[in-house]
Order: C-alpha cells, then sequence, then structure tokens
C-alpha cells in the first residue's frame, strides 16, 4: 500500500524547502506525494522576498478537490502564514480527520525570514491542540509554543518539549539541529504523558540545510503509514534526512544555505537507469556485431561449406577442432547451470551442455573415425575461444558466462538457416547445414537469446556492460574458428 500523503504548504521555486521539498521527501519514503498551497513564496537559498497569500476560499478549493477525490493517509502541515488561513485548514482538517496529521509550525525561514504573523500564533496551537497527531518544532518553535525564550542546550529543548506535549496534549518531535554547538543532533518524541525516545546521530558538517524542517516533517507523515510507530517513523525519517544532508554538498543549488539531496540514498543504491527489455538487450548486441557476422559470412571457408565446394581436408580439420570446442563448450554450458538463479534456467542449461555433448558431437562421429574424434592438435582460435569461456566459468558471473556462451547458438543458428537451402542429399556437409538450419535448433537458440536477455535486463548497468563485451568477443572468436581451417586465422 503506497500512502497518500498530502502536503499543506508554502512554496519555495529553487525546490529546496516547502510543498516541493515536501513532494520530494514523501517520494524517497515510496509515499504519493499530494500538495495544496496555502502561500506562493517568492524565495530562494538566500533569503523571502514576497509571499503571496490565496484567498481563503481558494485555499478551501483546493484542500476540497483532494478531499473530494482522494482517500488521504497522511497530512503534513507546513507555512500557513495568517491566522484565517491557519483556520481555514483546521477547519478542513477538524472536518475531514486523516488519520495521520504531522504539524510543522513553520513560523521562520532557514534564512531568519519570518513566515507565520504574530497574531497567528494562538490559531496555530489550538490547530495544534485539535487535530495534530504530532508537532515537529526546531528550537525558536518549541519556544514560542512554550511561550518562553529559547532554550540554549538539549535538557532546555527536553523540558520545553515536556511542557508543550502536556499542555496542548499532542507528541512533540522536538530537533536539536539548532543547537550547533553540540557535535551532534539530537532529536526527541516527547508524549503528552512525557515519555521520551531520544534519536542522537552525528551532526554533518554543512552550511547546507536549508528545508530539513519540512522534509523531516513529511518523511514522518508517510514512514507513520508505513511502520505504524511513531519512534519507528522518526527513526528512519533522521536516518534517511541525515544522509540527505550529507550529500547536499553535491547539489550546488544556489549560493545561500542550500537544499538537501532529497533522493542521494536512492541514487546510490538503485541508480538512475530503467532497466531495458530484454529483447532489446539481444537486439543491440546483435546489431553491434553486424560487421563481424558480415565477415563470417564471406569467409571463403562459410561459402564453400554451404555450397559444397569445401575441400574435405579443410573440413576435417575444421570438424577435428570443433570436437574438441564442444567438450569444453558443454563443461561451460555444465557451469552455467550450476549457477543459474532459477530452476528454469538452470534446466535450459543443463540441457544445452547434453546437447552439445550428444547431438552435436554425434554429428561430428559421422564425419571422423570415432577413434580419432579427439585426436587433433588444438588450434590457437580454438585454444583462445575455449580460454575465453573457462575465464568467463572461471571469473563467476553467472550472466557474463551465459552472454558468452549466446554466440555459440546464436551464430550458429544464423549461419545454419542462411546456409540451409543450399542443401541437398548428395552435399558432402548436407548433415552439418541440416544440424544448424533446422528448426529445434533454432528453438533452442531462440531460448537462449530470451534467457541471456532476461538476465541482461535485470543485471546492474556494468555487469550488462560486461555480458556486452563477452558477447562481443565470441562472435569475433567464432569468425576466427569459422577463418582457421583455410589459414586466415589471424586476419581481420
Ligand atoms: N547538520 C546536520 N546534520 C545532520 N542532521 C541535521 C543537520 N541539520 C539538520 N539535521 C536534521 O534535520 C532536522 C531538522 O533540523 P532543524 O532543527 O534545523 O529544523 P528546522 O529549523 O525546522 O529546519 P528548516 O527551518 O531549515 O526547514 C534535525 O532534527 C536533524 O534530524
Ligand atoms: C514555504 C516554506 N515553508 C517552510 C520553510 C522553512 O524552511 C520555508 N523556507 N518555506
Amino acid at each position: 500500500m503506497i500512502p497518500r500523503v498530502l502536503s499543506i504548504a508554502g512554496t519555495d521555486p529553487t525546490g529546496g524547502a516547502g510543498v516541493q521539498a515536501d513532494l520530494k521527501s514523501i517520494a524517497a519514503q515510496g509515499g504519493y506525494g499530494m500538495a495544496v498551497v496555502t502561500a506562493l513564496v517568492a524565495q530562494n537559498t538566500r533569503g523571502v522576498r514576497a509571499v503571496h497569500r490565496p484567498p481563503d476560499d481558494f485555499l478551501r478549493a483546493q484542500l476540497d478537490a483532494v478531499g473530494d477525490d482522494v482517500v488521504v493517509d497522511a497530512v503534513k502541515v507546513g507555512m500557513l502564514a495568517d491566522a484565517d488561513l491557519v483556520r481555514t485548514v483546521h477547519d478542513w482538517l477538524a472536518a475531514h480527520r486523516p488519520p495521520v496529521v504531522v504539524v510543522d509550525p513553520v513560523m521562520v525561514a532557514t534564512s531568519g525570514d519570518r513566515l507565520l504573523d504574530a497574531e497567528a500564533v494562538d490559531a496555530l496551537r489550538e490547530l495544534v491542540r485539535g487535530v495534530a497527531d504530532l508537532v515537529t518544532p526546531n528550537v525558536p518553535e518549541l519556544a514560542v509554543l512554550a511561550g518562553g525564550p529559547p532554550a540554549t542546550d538539549w535538557a532546555g529543548v527536553l523540558a520545553q518539549a515536556r511542557e508543550v506535549a502536556a499542555g496542548l496534549g499532542v507528541r512533540v518531535l522536538a530537533k536539536g539541529g539548532h543547537l550547533v554547538d553540540d557535535p551532534v543532533v539530537r532529536d526527541a518524541l516527547v508524549d503528552p504523558d512525557g515519555t521520551v525516545v531520544e534519536t542522537v546521530g552525528a551532526r554533518v558538517e554543512t552550511p547546507h540545510t536549508h528545508g530539513t524542517g519540512c522534509s523531516l516533517s513529511s518523511a514522518v507523515a508517510t514512514l507513520r503509514c508505513a511502520r505504524g510507530s511513531w519512534p519507528d517513523a522518526v527513526a528512519e525519517a533522521t536516518r534517511w534526512l541525515r544522509e540527505s544532508v550529507a550529500a547536499a554538498d553535491d547539489l550546488h543549488v544556489g549560493t545561500g544555505r542550500g537544499p538537501v539531496s532529497h533522493f542521494a540514498g536512492l541514487w546510490a543504491r538503485g541508480g538512475t537507469e530503467t532497466p531495458p527489455a530484454a529483447a532489446e538487450v539481444t537486439e543491440g548486441w546483435w546489431r553491434e556485431t553486424a560487421p563481424v557476422r558480415a565477415a563470417i559470412d564471406a569467409l571463403p571457408f562459410v561459402r564453400a561449406l554451404g555450397d559444397g565446394s569445401l575441400d574435405r581436408r579443410a573440413f576435417d580439420d575444421y570438424v577435428g577442432q570443433d570436437a574438441l570446442y564442444l567438450r569444453e563448450f558443454a563443461r561451460a554450458l555444465a557451469a552455467a547451470s550450476a549457477t543459474a538463479p532459477t530452476a528454469a534456467e538452470q534446466a535450459f542449461w543443463a540441457a544445452a551442455a547434453e546437447g552439445a555433448v550428444a547431438t552435436e558431437l554425434q554429428l561430428h562421429g559421422g564425419f571422423l573415425p570415432p577413434a580419432e574424434l579427439f585426436d587433433a592438435t588444438p588450434g590457437p582460435a580454438l585454444t583462445a575461444y575455449v580460454d575465453h569461456l573457462l575465464a568467463a566459468v572461471a571469473r563467476g558471473s553467472h550472466e557474463v558466462l551465459v552472454a558468452a556462451l549466446l554466440p555459440c547458438f546464436w551464430v550458429y543458428e544464423d549461419v545454419g538457416s542462411r546456409l540451409l537451402p543450399q542443401a541437398h542429399d548428395g552435399h558432402p556437409y548436407a548433415a552439418w547445414l541440416r544440424t544448424y538450419g533446422d528448426q529445434a535448433f533454432a528453438a533452442t537458440t531462440a531460448e537462449a537469446v530470451r534467457l541471456v536477455g532476461e538476465a541482461a535486463a535485470r543485471a546492474r548497468p556494468e555487469v550488462r556492460e560486461r555480458m556486452r563485451a563477452a558477447f562481443a568477443a565470441s562472435v569475433e572468436h567464432e569468425r576466427r574458428f569459422f577463418a582457421a581451417p583455410l589459414g586466415a586465422a589471424t586476419t581481420t
């Protein structure tokens, strides 16, 4: 269930605070963010220039537009500008009673500018008392709510938080971000009954904390839906916010106190790439290897194999090398089976291993005397190809290994199906053409292409790139292997 979270707040066109920060924060916790704008604020990382407040009935129209249509799981209330706006929001919340209401009692921006006029404080206190589940004041806001001077140390913050929690009958999340002499940042969740749950974390050395209060309150509102408990929601929200503050210096937004990087953790852990479709990946690899495949088609060996004019000694040389190849290929296929992530893939690669040593070697046994089948001296093209496959086995990545194995299917199926029309009963190599031009081999190849494509689509981008390189290298090895019998192994 994705929590539907509504921010009722002012704007920050530079995106670091207000509804813009709220929407990022809600999304970063896995919520669906919505926003009703209480004030258009011309501000940036240096300060507030002007505030444009909507008429009360227009604010109400926005709230009703959401409430009439969407089930709201949680609300975060931010900047409310003046007492009339506070009352409009209070009335709406009282009528709708969303299950989670977090109020960030925004009074002063990080830059020092006032965002709530002085007469509105009483109305805000009433809203908190009437409809809030949690209020999240910073040190100066806590002092205003308590009606005392700002605390100068953590003990003073806790005392005022207890007073406000008991007095207004609301949970207070007191924030120690402003106690800058403290080497750690403390937050305390204080219940009306005086129970305190503290979270403590390292203070990040950065001036870029614009919008931390907005971001924290929306994160807690969202996480309260998912986690079911206030202490768990606060613990996760502060952990996330610390990570986002720690990455703030990377953003380079504005010349004042810049915003935090709301998605830094997601980007680092999940990346920003949308996985490609399986077929898109393998089609890309196929296209990229077109020149090498064209060179294979143009090889005298391949042309003569197709029209039957190939010298028998050259073909026997090829079969002798290929018999040796098939046994190593089958070992690599067995390794692919052993490392397969699913039972279906395990079975596919095991069956392919069996096919390589049974069906394909049987074909070769029809050309060479069985006693001599494995007597050839391994040539350089064979050795290079097999070493490439066995290196992929040794490196241990199933994905890279199957990408390296794929051309052994795909190139043969491609060449075989295009040479097949030349086969006839008197053709000396008809058995070869019919094995690789066969429907059954095409079906196996299509399945291999599909499985490797899906493995590539699932893989991290770095792994996918290694797969691409392993595939391309194998296509080139196929070319050299076909070129070797007629002595052209080293030309390109
Ligand atoms: N330098 C910092 N290092 C780590 N965490 C921080 C830092 N500054 C703020 N935080 C986190 O952000 C939370 C809110 O900070 P703060 O107390 O400054 O709120 P605020 O004044 O309401 O924020 P703002 O007005 O900038 O939106 C803190 O409780 C803490 O969890
Ligand atoms: C709109 C808005 N809300 C809250 C804050 C507090 O950072 C801000 N600067 N702007």
